[in-house]
């Protein structure tokens, strides 16, 4: 579950994102349940990173609960989903085409990407910016960096967490939040 602070160029403009690592996620025969500390990180997300692996069907078989308890969390508003298929190195062990995924994507009403965390930073970098204009783009224009903070739902708790508001509190215009699971 860590959280990371990272700056984005949205348009000439520097945005200050926060990526929520979502912890391991519970499943229980075929499905997700009470994962508590999910949802907590899903009410608190401006938008949403849905990941599975290429070498993991069951991680795929996931993407269309994940993003149903996003749409349930975010009832009335369209939060931006993006699905990302992981591990695109790995062809040799590939248990799901990543035509799949995009199909997929596309009926969820989902931006599709495929990456190689490990091989390639750039497709990731690539998705995050894409996504995070997306966000900027719903933020209601304004001039100083307190007034564009939106969401009054508090952060889920750890120590790590209370550790990096403190320290990041200043530097902030605004933010992402993003869940993501392999
Ligand atoms: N070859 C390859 N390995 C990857 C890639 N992405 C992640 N891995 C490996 O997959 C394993 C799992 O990665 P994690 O980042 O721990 O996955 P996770 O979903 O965050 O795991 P949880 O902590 O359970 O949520 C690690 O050994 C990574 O090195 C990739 O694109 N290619």
């Amino acid at each position: 579950g860590n959280l990371y602070t990272r700056q984005v160029q949205i348009e000439g403009e520097t945005l200050a994102i926060q990526v929520q690592d979502t912890p391991g996620i519970q499943v229980h025969e075929n499905s997700l349940s009470g994962n508590e500390q999910l949802s907590r990180c899903i009410r608190w997300a401006d938008a949403v990173v849905i990941v599975f692996s290429i070498t993991d069907y069951k991680s795929y078989e996931l993407i269309g609960q994940l993003h149903q308890q996003v749409q349930q969390l975010h009832l009335g508003t369209r939060l931006p989903v993006v699905v990302v298929a992981n591990k695109a190195d790995l062809l040799h062990v590939k248990q799901v085409d990543p035509q799949l995924g995009l199909q997929l994507a596309g009926m969820l009403g989902c931006s599709f990407y495929e990456v190689s965390v490990s091989e390639n930073y750039n497709d990731v970098y690539n998705a995050f910016h894409v996504l995070c204009k997306e966000v900027s783009h719903k933020q209601p224009p304004s001039s100083t960096p307190e007034k564009r903070r939106t969401s009054l739902i508090p952060r889920p708790k750890s120590p790590n967490m209370q550790d990096l508001k403190r320290r990041f509190k200043q530097a902030l215009s605004a933010k992402v939040r993003t869940v993501t699971s392999v």
